[in-house]
């Protein structure tokens, strides 16, 4: 029996936006999401400490933090951004008795079956029931760029239960399917040694590959925001339009290697701030292409639905309340 007392302070905690939500009794709605720059709060007890203040003052009596990093002892340190803490101290700060912290994307996994299907824009393969996609039974695999790239999935086992994975595929080697793809990771090598999947596909990984563009045309580059990026495409710009093209066609090669990787014929997520903000681009794109595109095993990947999450609330944040009802 889940012991876990109310209310309940939920936290999905991003590379630049740290969101919270609170669940006040059993069966209750997630109420007060409320969403804060990392950059504005000097510390993650700092962030949650405005929160609980602009929600009323009330403590908490347990808490589940979805952070962007591995999460591997007491200690924590965000890949993308400088808050770090001992999660014995943040618990004993806050006067919780219980504290759960996981890493971002393997709380959104444990939402994923729960996900609302009006909240999902379908990116080819095939329709699937609400039963199917709901209580499925294979693997689901999830990735989605933001600040960084996050990548889990989440396995069914016995008794109707799912097990989410914690890794770090985002920094797992970007894959080139042609010369010009050749030519981009190049560079990019050129520039940080390795080049993970998160050097293109993430926010930066936008600014990196609009970069990448014009220095492949000859010409000096300079660093765009990747909002710039997106609407320098959207207003006829050739860098910027690569760059965008460049993106959706990696993310379908990516996808389609965790698809394989993990069995994932449950269906492939897409989360993360950028896909919803790209979703003509991606429809048009080489992503379904890039995705199938596994030579003998077309066939394997072609049935296979992928779905960007387009939620108007972070969906880790459910994922997180589920954390302390199952862990
Ligand atoms: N309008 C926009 N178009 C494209 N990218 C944007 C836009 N606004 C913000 N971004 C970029 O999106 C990224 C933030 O994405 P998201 O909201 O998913 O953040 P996060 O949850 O803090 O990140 P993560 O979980 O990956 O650490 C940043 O790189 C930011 O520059």
């Amino acid at each position: 029996m889940n012991t876990t007392p109310f209310p309940r302070l939920l936290g999905d905690i991003g590379g630049t936006n740290a969101r919270f939500a609170w669940l006040s009794r059993p069966g209750a709605a997630l109420s007060d999401v409320r969403s804060y720059r990392c950059a504005e709060h000097p510390t993650l007890e700092a962030a949650i400490r405005q929160y609980l203040h602009e929600q009323g003052g009330e403590n908490p009596a347990a808490c589940a933090l979805g952070i962007a990093n591995p999460v591997d002892g007491d200690q924590v340190r965000m890949t993308n951004h400088h808050w770090a803490f001992s999660i014995r101290e943040l618990r004993q700060g806050l006067g919780l008795q219980r504290l759960e912290v996981l890493n971002d994307f393997t709380a959104l996994a444990l939402a994923l079956p729960a996900l609302p299907a009006q909240e999902l824009q379908q990116l080819g393969g095939r329709s699937l029931s609400e039963a199917e996609r709901t209580r499925p039974h294979a693997p689901l695999a999830l990735l989605g760029a933001g600040t960084g790239l996050g990548v889990s999935g989440l396995l069914p086992a016995a008794g109707g239960q799912f097990l989410p994975l914690a890794g770090e595929g985002g920094h797992a080697t970007l894959p080139a399917c042609d010369d010009e793809e050749d030519a981009v990771l190049r560079l990019l090598r050129q520039e940080f040694g390795h080049v993970s999947a998160e050097r293109a596909l993430s926010g930066p990984g936008l600014s990196n590959l609009a970069w990448a563009a014009a220095r492949l045309r000859g010409a000096v580059a300079e660093r765009l925001e990747p909002a710039a990026v997106i609407n320098g495409a959207r207003a006829g710009d050739a860098d910027c339009q690569h760059a965008v093209g460049w993106f959706c066609a990696f993310l379908g090669s990516v996808a389609g290697n965790l698809a394989l990787t993990l069995g994932a014929q449950g269906g492939v997520y897409i989360g993360g701030g950028i896909a919803p903000r790209l979703l003509p681009e991606l429809r048009a794109s080489r992503f379904r292409e890039r995705f199938e595109g596994k030579g003998r095993f077309a066939p394997f990947l072609t049935p296979i639905p992928c779905w960007v999450i387009d939620s108007p609330v972070s969906p880790a944040l459910l994922g997180a309340a589920r954390a302390l009802e199952q862990m």
